[in-house]
């Protein structure tokens, strides 16, 4: 084997499970190890890419609009797996993060199909949220096939579920992994070595079985043109694109971009009376007037939900810009919904802002 080689590690996980807080984790304390990573955004605005630790340097990219598993050729794949890897990159290892909606194991295959001679396959992370573990997997359950490949399996949020609900889902996550390794943790708060300092990579590319590797889901024909693997907004059924069982194929998303500000009663009473099937809710809100010194990141998972104000930088663009992903919903409703909180009032409706501040966490929780 090449000792040259870079491992490439996909990080995988359903949506909101912790993999973009986990990354950030890895690129804060990853020491003297130079990390390159690859984010796969499902939403047309790439906010995960925009959160990740040192943004857009030359050690990170962005892979947006779709779910990397059905792209249709993986050139686009290889052309950054190309440039992280080129030597004078001095790159240690590289993580794929996928979208919270990708299949692991095409991902897989198609690290193992790359002629990149300096890179080699390095393992699946899976990232799980303990806390909505049992929803997950009863609504999805090609989650535990998604476990059953993996090589380290991280149960996160263990923060957010009683020390008995914890060991729970560790018991139920060990009897679905093969020889993986199963730990717990808050905040993607991993051993960074548990990550960066592999086994010989002979050994785990075993993990997935023939019949993984075979079985070939992926689209071949000339194209998918199924609109959640690359637009916003539509909907699609699985049968229209030949991905049946891929998780996205049951969702849609909707990107929202807007340049006046949104006011925080009306947008806090969508959030609050957020229909069950849209899960996830990610980006950043501009309230104008009501915080002028702030932008405020917003995340929800289920019916999690937080707020995160950060001071806006100097010059920075004042703008919302928020992915909304679920399935089963009316996106051109609530398009509409959202363009109807925009409000361009000269007045700062700072009791208005209570309803928002409800959800800020306390600022040690994360640190
Ligand atoms: N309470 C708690 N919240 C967490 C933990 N880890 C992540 N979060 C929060 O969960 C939300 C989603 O986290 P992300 O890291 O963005 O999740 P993700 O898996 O990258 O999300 P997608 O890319 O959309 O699938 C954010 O609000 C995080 O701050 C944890 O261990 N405990």
């Amino acid at each position: 084997m090449n000792k040259q080689q870079i491992p490439v590690v996909v990080l995988a996980g359903f949506l909101g499970s912790g993999k973009t807080t986990l990354l950030n984790h890895l690129l804060h304390r990853s020491g003297g190890t130079r990390i390159g990573a690859i984010v796969n955004d499902f939403g047309s605005i790439e906010i995960d890419a925009m959160s990740v630790a040192g943004q857009l340097g030359d050690s990170t990219v962005s892979l947006g609009n779709g779910c990397l598993c059905c792209a249709v050729d993986a050139s686009e794949l290889d052309e950054y797996l190309d440039r992280l890897a080129r030597p004078a990159a001095g790159i240690d290892v590289i993580v794929i993060e996928a979208s919270g909606l990708a299949e692991p194991q095409e991902l897989v295959k198609m690290l193992l199909a790359s002629e990149n001679p300096h890179i080699v396959y390095g393992g699946i992370v899976e990232v799980v949220d303990a806390a909505e573990f049992d929803a997950t997997r009863e609504r999805h359950p090609e989650v535990d096939r998604h476990l059953g490949i993996a090589d380290l399996v991280v149960v996160n949020k263990a923060d957010r579920v009683s020390d008995e609900e914890r060991e729970g889902v560790l018991g139920v996550v060990g009897g679905l992994t093969d020889r993986a390794a199963v730990v717990s943790a808050s905040y993607g708060r991993v051993d960074v070595e548990m990550l960066l300092d592999r086994k010989p990579v002979g050994e785990r590319i075993g993990q997935l079985s023939f019949e993984d590797l075979r079985e070939d889901t992926r689209d071949e024909g000339d194209g998918c043109g199924h609109d959640g693997c690359g637009h916003d907004g539509n909907a699609h059924s699985a049968s229209d694109c030949g991905h049946e069982g891929h998780l996205h194929t049951a969702y849609e998303s909707l990107s929202f971009v807007s340049e006046v500000p949104l006011g925080p009663r009306p947008l806090m009473a969508l959030l609050d009376s957020r229909p069950e099937g849209l899960y996830r809710i990610k980006g950043y809100v501009d309230f104008g007037p009501a915080d002028p010194r702030n932008r405020y990141e917003v995340h929800a998972v289920g019916r999690f939900l937080r707020f995160y104000p950060e001071p806006w930088g100097p010059g920075e663009a004042r703008l919302t810009q928020l992915v909304l992903i679920g399935s089963g919903v009316d996106v051109p409703a609530l398009e509409k919904e959202l363009e109807a909180c925009r409000e361009d009032a000269p007045h700062a409706d700072e009791q208005g802002m209570w309803g928002v501040l409800r959800y800020v966490q306390e600022p040690d929780a994360e640190s």
